[in-house]
């Protein structure tokens, strides 16, 4: 099957596109990218005013099947990303069973090669049970397409822990990946430590809880040669560590939210609005600001939306007994867009590296480029097109988005995987 996209701004860092171009897909791949192309028979789209993009990759996401399909499955869930413009998500393992063995990753690849809308990418859990008292059984896992490691949703608590799990890693060349949560100092902390815990009148979440772990995860990156990610940053102190480790030539990265960039603590008004209930919480506007440097600077290698769906009935209570999350990956691009690319802090170039070539590097999959030979996995974006986030709109089981309501500039029309539609028009095609 012939597929041929025409007109579109095609824009690819990694090739040094940014132009209008023609795309001729056949098979899967791309085997054109110029001007003026044509193909004998097939299917033509037209994309004037369009741009086209390397497919973009959510590397944070709960999927939450098995075990809490009340929240989101694989199938609502990829459409989700779908909706987004994703044409891949990693998956974390807080999942009911836990994601620690290779049966339970192989699951999830068969479910989502059933009934998914686009690639998932499988982590498995470092621990067994992610109670960080035993490994998981990394090596059948990673031999069974797991991408990378994390008990994301908790810390690994002991350091010596720590450390078997990432020389477990790097035998295998996976990046660990760690949720920096020192449990002892966070405790039962709700909301970020400070103004926002006293404002609010509940028990704080101390940035020392983040960064006393991602010091410690360096420095066994140090020991163990691991490649070490950072999941979720949220602190200027964390990012200082994590750009001085870069420097010395280690092979750490880090990701962060767009609610972690663009929502600060002041955001938790006198409604308690249990949607703005994060893990990490949401932080000082100082740190903000600091996370949107490093986002422009390039300490912050990916944007990534730890979409972390709930019921509404889980939400709708006292925000001590809410659980942490907020759904990400249907408003993640237009918010990088609204607040970035568009006011002109951000280049297309460096967004695309954030949203897809970068986290296609950290986990080891597939490079995708617009270039011929490549897999056609791509993300065509309205870049002028203004929307207003309704909860009604979203694919997502769930609504708890900090989002609602927000007008937004830009996002996917199109989305391909493999040289297949899976939106087409901002329509799921089913
Ligand atoms: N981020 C969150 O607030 N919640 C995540 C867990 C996690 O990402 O740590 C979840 O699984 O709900
Ligand atoms: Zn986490
Ligand atoms: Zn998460």
């Amino acid at each position: 099957m012939a597929l041929l996209l025409k007109n579109a701004h095609v824009i690819d860092p990694q090739v040094g596109l940014n132009k209008v171009a023609d795309i001729v897909v056949r098979d899967g791949k791309i085997v054109e990218v110029g001007e003026n192309l044509s193909i004998e028979k097939g299917v033509e789209k037209d994309l004037a005013g369009k741009i086209v993009v390397p497919g973009l990759v959510d590397m944070h996401v709960h999927l939450r099947e098995p075990g809490f399909e009340q929240k989101e499955d694989i199938a609502s869930g990829t459409r989700a990303a779908a909706h987004g413009g994703f044409t891949a998500v990693c998956c974390m393992p807080n999942t009911k069973p836990v994601t620690d063995n290779a049966t339970a990753v192989e699951f999830i690849q068969a479910r989502a090669n059933a009934v998914g809308k686009c690639r998932v990418h499988v982590a498995g859990a470092c621990s067994q049970g992610l109670k960080g008292e035993t490994l998981s059984e990394m090596g059948d896992m990673v031999a069974h397409g797991a991408v990378a490691f994390t008990d994301d949703g908790r810390g690994v608590q002991d350091a010596g822990m720590m450390r078997r799990v990432m020389d477990y890693g790097s035998m295998f060349d996976r990046v660990v990946m760690s949720h920096c949560q020192d449990e002892g100092l966070v405790g039962d902390g709700q909301v970020n430590e400070g103004i926002a815990s006293t404002r609010l009148g509940m028990l704080g979440w101390p940035a020392e809880g983040e960064e006393l772990q991602i010091a410690r995860d360096i420095a066994l990156c140090r020991l163990t040669g691991c490649p070490l990610h950072i999941q979720h940053i949220t602190t200027a102190r964390g990012l200082k560590l994590v750009r001085a480790a870069k420097e010395e030539g280690l092979p750490v990265t880090c990701e962060v939210t767009p609610h972690h960039l663009f929502l600060n603590e002041w955001a938790i008004g006198d409604d308690y609005n249990t949607f703005l209930k994060v893990n990490p919480p949401l932080r000082t506007p100082e740190d903000c600001n600091a996370l949107i440097d490093g986002v422009i600077d390039g300490t912050i290698d990916a944007i990534v939306t730890d979409h972390a769906p709930h019921t509404a009935w889980e939400k709708n209570c006292e925000f001590e007994i809410a659980p942490f999350g907020m759904i990400g990956l249907e408003t993640s691009l237009a918010l990088i867009i609204t607040n970035l690319v568009d006011p002109g802090h951000l280049s297309w170039e460096r967004a695309i590296e954030l949203m897809s070539v970068k986290p296609r590097e950290i986990l080891r999959v597939e490079r995708v480029a617009i270039e011929p030979g490549c897999t056609a996995d791509l993300t065509v974006v309205d870049p002028e097109v203004e929307w207003t986030v309704d909860a009604a709109d979203f694919f997502s089981k769930a609504t708890n988005s900090g989002f609602i309501g927000e007008e937004l500039k830009g996002r996917a029309t199109d989305v391909f995987v493999g040289g297949y539609a899976t939106l087409e028009d901002g329509a799921i095609v089913e």
